[in-house]
Parts: C-alpha cells; structure tokens; sequence
C-alpha cells in the first residue's frame, strides 16, 4: 500500500561516470593530477574595493597512453577530475552509453578473471584473496590448494562488480556469485577441480615448488597461535549472543578454524557475507551452507538460475549484512588487505556488537558520535552549528542510510527571495515570495556545506530543503518537504534531516506501533513515506529489537521517574541541592551552553551492588534542545557552578547500556535483574550563556534588534530625513530594512572598520537596490548608496550634516574612552540634525541572565545580584547601567548643543529594570558658524570609499 496514492518511483542504475569509464579502459595507466588554482573572485557585488577571500579552485588534468586533457575550473577536486576524463573520453570518441560489453563478453571476461586468479602470478600478489590462495597451501590431504568459492565471491570486486553487470540481481543476494565463479571455474575444467558436494575449487597442477616458495611471506619467527575475540549470534532469537574466541595457529588457515565453531569440519561449507561497516573493514558474518544449498553448475554463465537458501533465517546477523543469512553465524574481523600480507586481525567485543546494534538507529547513531549515556537519543532542535554537539543530522542521516544500504539521501534546495510588506508598524510583516524558486540538488556529500552557503550574508534570501530517500532497489521510500524557510542552505538541510531521523527515531523506538500512529508522526514531521517499503527495509529490526527488548517491556526513560528518585549527594557538604517535584521551566536558560563532569553507574541497591559504566571530565550541551536525558536540563538550571547532584533513572534498552559497558560479563548479571536502576552523578562546571542574538530572539518577539530597527524607521519617517548615516553599521541590516519601508530617504551611507562586515553590507545592498523597482511607491526611492570603510571615531567631511545619523550597539564594543571620543566627534563635527545611539542597559542583563547568575560562584560580599551579571557578548568593552548611559549622553548634548532624550526598546522605562536596549535621541540646535565650516571640506576625508551605487549607473 503506498500513502496518499502517490506514484513509485523507479530510481534507474546510474550509469558509469566517466571516470569509472576511463579506469575501465585504461586502468593505472590512466595518471590525474589536480591543482589549486586562484582566480579572482566573482562576487556578484561590482565595484567593491575589498578584496574578496575566494574559495580555493581545482584543475585536473589526465594523462592517457592516447592524449592529455585539462579541465577547467571547479569547487571540489573529484568534479575537475570527472570533467577530465569527460573531455578524455571525448576526444577519444567514446560514447559511454554504447561502452556496455555483451553479456557474451562479460561472460568471458568472469571466466578469465576466474583463470587470472588461480595463476601462478596471482599467487604472490598483495591482495585480499591471496592470503587464501597461500593459506590453503597449508590445508592438509584433499583440501590442500583447495579454496572456498565463497571467499572468492567476497575478496575480488572485480569479479563481483563483472557478475554484477552480467546479472544485476547479484546486489540483493550476493552469494549468487558463487554460481558464477563455479561455472566459470567448470568451464575451465582443464586447469581447475570444482568438487561435488563442496563450494571449492583448487588447481588441476599444484602451484610449482619455486612459485610457492617466492610467494610465501616470512613468517614473523613466532610460532604463536593468534588468539582472537569474536562473536556467536545463534539463529533462534530465544538464545543470547555470546563471544567466543578463535585460536588460530601459524600453519592453518583461519576460516578452517571458524568452520569448526559453526559445527563443520572444514571451511568449504562455508559461506562469508560482504563485510560490515566502514569499507575496509574485514568484519563478516560467517554461516554453514545449508546441506539443501545446490548450486547449478552449468558451464554456461548465461543460465545460472538464482538460488534461493533454506533454512532458519537469523534476523539478527542478517539485519547487519543486509543478506539472508541461515542458522548460526559467527561475526569476526579476521581477514587479508591490500596493505600487507599478513593476516590482519582485531578482537570484536560483546560491546563491538552492541554499538554495531545501536549505530544502525537515529538514537544510538547519536549517543555513538557523543559517547555518552548521558546525551539523549537525538536532541529535538537543531539551532545553531556552534551549539550543536555531536555528529550533525545530515551526517548521522547519511550514515544510518548507508547502514541500511539506502542510496545516499538527495537534498533538493529552494531558494526564495523575501521581503517584508512596508508598513513600519509593529504589526506581523508577511512573508512574501518573489518570483519563481530557485532550485538546486545537493547529492548527500555535495553541497550545503559550513563554507558552502550561497547567501550567509543574508542578501534577503531564505531556503527551504527537500529530502529524499531512496532505495537501491524500491526507489523512493521517505520524502520530506519541510515548509519553514532558513537563512542559510546549511540550516534547512540540517533540519530536514533532523526531521527524518526523528520520526524514523519514533520507529525504531517503538517498531510495533500502530500504522496510524506512524502516518500521523509522518505528517508532523512534514514526511510522506511508502510504508511497504519502508518496513521491508527496515523491518528485520523489528526482530532484534524483540530480540533485546523481550524481557524488560517498557525499559525506556520516563520523565516522571527521575524526578522523583532525586537525591542529595550523600557525604557531599557542598551539595545542598533539592527539588520538590518536577520542574521544567528551563527557558531562562534556552541556548545556554552547560558543561559537567559526570558519571553513570548501573546500581542495585538492595544488593549494594554498583558497576561504573561511564564517565567524563567535559561533557556540553545546549539547554532547551533536548540533547540530554529528560531531567537533567531541569536539574542543572537549579545548580550552582561547583556544586554536585546524584539522581536514578529507569534502566534504558539494554543494548545501551552493553554498548557503553567495557566489561559486559561483570555488568550482564545486573542488568538482568529487574530492580537495577542507572545512577547518575553530575557536577556542573560552567555554564556559557548564549550569544546575544539568539538571547535576544528568545527574550523578544520581534527580536530586539527589529525593534531598534523600526524605532529608528519611525523617526527617519517623522523627521522626514532624506539622508541617513549608520555609523557602525556592520552587514548592514539597518540599511538594508530600512529599503522596505516609505521613507524620504534619498542617500543612504554606512561606516564600519571591518571589512567583512562591509563585504556582506554590499553585496546584500547591491542585490537589493538592483533588484528593485522604482515603481514600488511602498519603499524608498534610493539615489546613493555608499559604503566606507573608516573608524567612527575619525571625522570625514562627506558626511557632514545629514538629516539623521545612528549608531546602533557600536558604542560598547569600542573601549570607554573611544566611545567618549565618537560622542564628541559626531556631535561637534558631523552634526547630524538627528543622531539616535542605542546600547545595552546593564541594568537588564539580570533578567536575561536570571538562571545563569544561579551558576556563578556566589560571593558573601555585599555584591548585588545586578553586579554579578557578565556582560551580553564577550566582544562588549563595557555595558552601562541607565544612570552611566544619562550622564555620558547629557554631558555631550551640553557641550556640542543639542537636546537628548531618552528611550529604549524590550521592557518598559516605568518597570524596572527599565528597557533591555537604551536608547538617547540628540536633537541638534540652531545652526551655528561652525557648522557650516565643516561642510565638505575635503580637508578631513578620513574614510575610504568601499562600495558605491548611484541609481543603477
Ligand atoms: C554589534 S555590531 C552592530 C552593527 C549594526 N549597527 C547593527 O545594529 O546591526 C558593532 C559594529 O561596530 C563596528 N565598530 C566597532 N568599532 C568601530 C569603530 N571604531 N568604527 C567603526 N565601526 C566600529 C564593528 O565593526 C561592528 O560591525
Ligand atoms: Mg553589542
């Protein structure tokens, strides 16, 4: 059944990349080699001065036996390169649709390959099937020489990628392979031995002695038998898996010795499943060929029927490969590389296993990337990526979809301009969609990047990501169409993916809920999903989760069990710490950054018994995210910086707790005992208080810095100002609002000393004034724009005079004494008739801070609680109470003539603590003598022309 009736849809093979091509054809022969290269930057901003850091390009060109090619230029190496090799094939006339060979030509090509490798070349090759080739060497009686197919069908990719072409069912049941390498080995019955009843094959002719004796390695000198650790995951879901160890002894082969665990007498009745994990991995499952397993051996390759095993199917080790494996496996890292011709080797825990169990879901994916017990399965938000901890959505997403061999996710990226409607009122501004939607795709590793934004300085536009997943084989399966917009493309993909991997969380966590139940959560989270083929991809889990979960029913957290198991530190003089009842007020503290030493111990306290599973000296996490287990967001808000709380939770899954357990043999006993708990012990170190943007946002609706904005629109409206000066005015947001709305303005102007700033100040205003019609009677009509690059504390004489000039949160990032300094020179020589200076009110800091105050040392001294406040932003120089703002404004109006009011925005002047933003209005007086000296001088030209646009010219 398919949700809402919407069509499938078939995903084609891609075809071969033309580089895939050229290896094909010229194979080592074929030599690329890429530079960087630095080409001025194309900004889209004519007429900026700053020089633009540029992202680095590349250039690749390729050699060929036949020609050389040069690309042209590109962001990321590998697109230079296939670019290359297209030009490559190109110029060499090959068409890449007609490459295909014959099914009579792959054919031969399996038989040669075949061939290749029982050769007395192969033999002293490095190369993973090698190994076996000079091991069976040591096989006694029949089975010397003798090779197991089925390692075969594992080692070479070659041969598995030409059955793949031949045969694209070989994906779904890869030990199809082992037909084709018996029949091919049966076509080459003069020089190979295919033996009934067996899935081996050795040589007619022994290798010759000097062949063997060139290609053997030299053995270490140790004699040794090589003791590792591995895994038994019986096919009855009733009995538990267990670790076992392979002794491996210099003079045998390694696989013999795993045949004899699964009850064989040799390897040949083996069968291996395509490795697990990270693709160099050597970790397989290992399982009996059913004695049903009949292969048909036919000589000829084009009539190799599909095979189908019988037998008991073991969800577990077939949930991990992705292939039916029958009865008993064993799970191992055993096996020979490219790197070397030893036998490479590595022990695989009971805890290997578990983390392997849990990396194959959204919430283990995440307690993984931030190794603790003490994060919660996925955090609910993603905010900022500097806050976040652990690995990102999009690539936790990436992951579990290649865990689940999904194709990689696709990111399909609309780009929307936006602007606001124009009234300065303080009434919601709708969003309005301009024109057509931009569109782009972004393949799971191409794009979206942190440095890879097309708009991180806001030039008005804002995107929204589509997500899609599809199956190798089944085609689309998830589809996620999130509607709200993101400043940047980095954030809408990571918050689809963050979508995503919560509602496919909300399965794994309960994988018998209810189909409804499961469409429902699917439209919260803004997803349409085929649900056949999604539970026929992901329903094996259903059977592991039965598996794990069977005999503790509902071992999940709960938010009313912490609350009420809180404790004080027993011994701990310093812990004073209580809660009655569950408090989860933790919006004081939303976006904060908490940081704690903790540890997590499993506990029987009837018996006195505790187990130590885990601890940190440094674990962080954002507050208001969910990224913790539920309470201790409440908790840690009430705790002060040193102090220390114990608190039991509910034991979570088991496979949790075994995934973080060094030594499952010592907490196993424990953990199946019903009335263990998980003992939590957390001292709180620091706690970061969020920047202030985001402290703002949280606070403010609209943010503080809208309301500075339109406090500063309605006087420009009311003085009828046709010109404005934004000393300070960073990327430019006050200018770039202020071209929404029906002012008088003609010549707008920003100063800053950052260049950065003033880059992304004029790239979004040249957008922006060349995007916008003059027949638009709702905004201002802009002759000149200007940009400077100069101190604020410097006069320039081109800005001598203006009808308005303001200076929005400039003053406390520059020391008190410059900031005296600007208060002079804008007052006595640019005289602007209105100057409007905001700045943040100290005073407030105590409500925005309420919580974190709590988490600084208390000092017994007669300190007030407003004087422990620390400042909004670690760049501020200084941050003045109302009384220090007053007296600096009052005493400069005095002295340059002018009057000055003041005002504030956030909170109210008549409830204390007074507004969150201060705010002095200086009115000028008459004009005196001076003031008309000033006048374009020239004399004073301090500033440098950054970015100019007249009108359009
Ligand atoms: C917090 S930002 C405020 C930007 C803008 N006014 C706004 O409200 O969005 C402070 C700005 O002041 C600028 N600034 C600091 N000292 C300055 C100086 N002496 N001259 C010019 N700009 C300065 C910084 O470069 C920065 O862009
Ligand atoms: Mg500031």
């Amino acid at each position: 059944m398919e949700t809402k009736g919407s069509p499938a849809v078939v995903v084609k093979k891609p075809p071969l990349t033309p580089k895939a091509i050229i290896h094909q054809k010229f194979g080592s022969k074929a030599c690329y080699t890429v530079e960087e290269v630095q080409e001025s930057a194309q900004n889209g901003c004519p007429g900026l001065a700053i020089q633009q850091k540029c992202p680095c390009l590349y250039r690749c060109s390729l050699q060929l036996p036949e020609c050389s090619v040069v690309s042209g230029t590109f962001k990321k190496k590998k697109d230079a390169e296939q670019s290359a090799a297209e030009m490559a094939l190109e110029k060499l006339g090959i068409c890449p649709s007609t490459n295909d060979p014959s099914p009579k030509e792959l054919c031969d090509d399996i038989i040669a390959r075949v061939k290749y490798l029982f050769s007395n070349e192969f033999l002293s090759s490095v190369h993973p099937l090698s190994g076996h080739f000079r091991a069976a060497l040591k096989r006694d009686g029949d089975l010397y020489g003798s090779i197991p197919a089925s390692v075969i069908s594992v080692c070479d990719s070659k041969l598995c990628n030409l059955c793949k072409s031949l045969n694209p069912k070989v994906e779904s049941n890869p030990l199809l392979v082992i037909s084709y390498i018996m029949g091919a080995a049966a076509r080459l019955s003069g020089s190979l031995i295919t033996s009934e009843g067996h899935l081996s094959i050795r040589r007619q002719n022994p290798f010759p002695r000097e062949i063997i004796e060139s290609s053997v390695i030299e053995e270490s000198g140790s004699q040794e038998s090589i003791w590792i650790e591995a895994i038994h995951i019986p096919s009855s879901l009733e009995e538990a898996v267990k670790p076992l160890t392979l002794c491996v002894s210099t003079t045998g082969y390694y696989l013999d010795v795993i045949a004899q665990k699964l009850g064989l007498t040799d390897a040949n009745k083996v069968l291996v499943s395509r490795s697990i994990g990270k693709a160099s991995s050597e970790t397989r499952l290992y399982f009996a060929a059913p004695e049903s397993y009949r292969l048909d051996l036919s000589p000829d390759l084009l009539n190799v029927k599909e095979f189908h095993i019988d037998g008991s199917l073991n969800a577990r080790a077939s949930y991990f490969c992705g292939q039916d494996v029958i009865g008993d496996a064993v799970l191992a890292s055993i096996g020979y590389t490219w790197k070397s011709k030893d036998l490479s080797h590595e022990d695989f825990s009971l805890q290997s296993y578990y983390r392997m169990v849990i990396g194959k879901t959204p919430y283990g994916l995440y307690k993984l990337s931030r190794d603790a017990l003490l994060a919660s399965k996925l955090p609910s938000a993603f905010t900022t990526r500097t806050n976040w901890r652990g690995s990102y959505p999009r690539d936790m997403l990436c992951s579990l979809c290649r865990q689940h061999r999904l194709d990689d996710p696709v990111f399909s990226i609309s780009s929307i301009s936006i602007k606001a409607s124009s009234e300065p009122s303080r009434s919601h501004k709708k969003l309005k969609v301009a024109d057509s939607a931009e569109k782009e795709t972004i393949y799971a590793n191409g794009g979206g990047t942190a440095t890879d934004d097309v708009d991180p300085m806001g030039s008005g536009s804002t995107f929204t990501c589509k997500l899609e997943i599809f199956s190798k084989f089944r085609g689309l399966i998830i589809e996620c169409t999130p509607k709200n917009p993101f400043k940047t493309k980095y954030d809408s993909i990571q918050h689809a993916s963050l979508k995503v991997l919560s509602w496919i969380n909300s399965y794994f966590e309960n994988p018998y809920m209810h189909f409804e139940k499961l469409n429902r959560l699917a439209d919260a989270h803004d997803i349409r999903f085929y649900p056949q083929k999604f539970l026929s991809e992901f329903s094996l889990y259903q059977a592991v989760h039965n598996a794990e979960h069977g005999d503790t029913p509902g071992a999940q957290l709960r938010k009313s069990d912490c609350t009420n198991a809180l404790h004080t530190m027993p011994g701990n003089g310093d812990c004073t710490f209580n809660i009655e009842g569950p408090v989860y007020d933790t919006s004081a503290s939303i976006g904060s950054l908490f940081c704690v030493i903790y540890s997590v111990s499993l506990v029987k306290e009837s018996e006195n018994m505790k187990e130590l599973l885990e601890s940190s000296e440094e674990f962080e996490f954002e507050m208001g995210t969910e990224a913790v287990v539920p309470c201790l967001e409440a908790i840690v808000t009430q705790m002060s910086v040193g102090q220390s709380v114990c608190f039991t939770m509910d034991v979570p899954p088991r496979e949790l707790i075994l995934a973080a357990a060094d030594d499952s043999t010592r907490i196993l006993p424990l953990l199946y005992s019903k009335t263990c708990c998980l003992e939590y012990t957390v001292t709180l170190l620091q706690v970061t208080e969020p920047p202030e943007d985001r402290m703002e946002q949280a606070f403010f609706s609209p943010p503080l810095s809208k309301q500075r904005m339109e406090y500063a629109v309605q006087h420009i409206i009311e003085c009828c100002a046709t010109n404005l000066v934004d000393f300070g005015c960073g990327s430019g947001s006050l200018l770039d609002s202020l071209l929404d709305y029906p002012t008088a303005l003609e010549k707008i102007v920003g100063v800053d000393i950052s260049h950065k700033s003033l880059s992304r100040a004029a790239k979004m205003l040249h957008s922006k004034l060349s995007t916008k019609s003059d027949a638009d009677a709702s905004c201002a009509i802009i002759k000149s724009a200007v940009l400077y690059d100069g101190s604020i504390t410097d006069f320039d004489s081109r800005l001598h005079g203006f009808d308005i000039g303001t200076c929005l949160e400039v003053i406390e990032h520059m020391e008190e004494d410059q900031a005296c300094q600007f208060g002079d020179v804008v007052l006595s020589s640019f005289r602007p008739r209105i100057l409007i200076v905001s700045t943040p009110n100290y005073e407030f800091n105590v409500i925005l801070q309420k919580s974190n105050t709590a988490g600084q040392e208390e000092d017994p001294d007669e300190k007030t609680q407003t004087q422990c406040c620390k400042f909004r932003n670690h760049d501020h120089k200084f941050e003045w109470t109302r009384e220090q703002f007053n007296s600096w404004a009052s005493g400069l109006a005095e002295r340059h003539n002018y009057s000055v009011e003041f005002s504030g925005v956030g909170g109210s002047a008549d409830v204390e603590p007074g507004f969150a933003s201060q705010i002095a209005v200086f009115r000028r007086g008459v004009l005196s003598e001076v003031d008309d000296l000033r006048k374009d001088t020239g004399l004073a030209d301090h500033y440098k022309i950054i970015w100019e646009w007249n009108g359009g010219q």
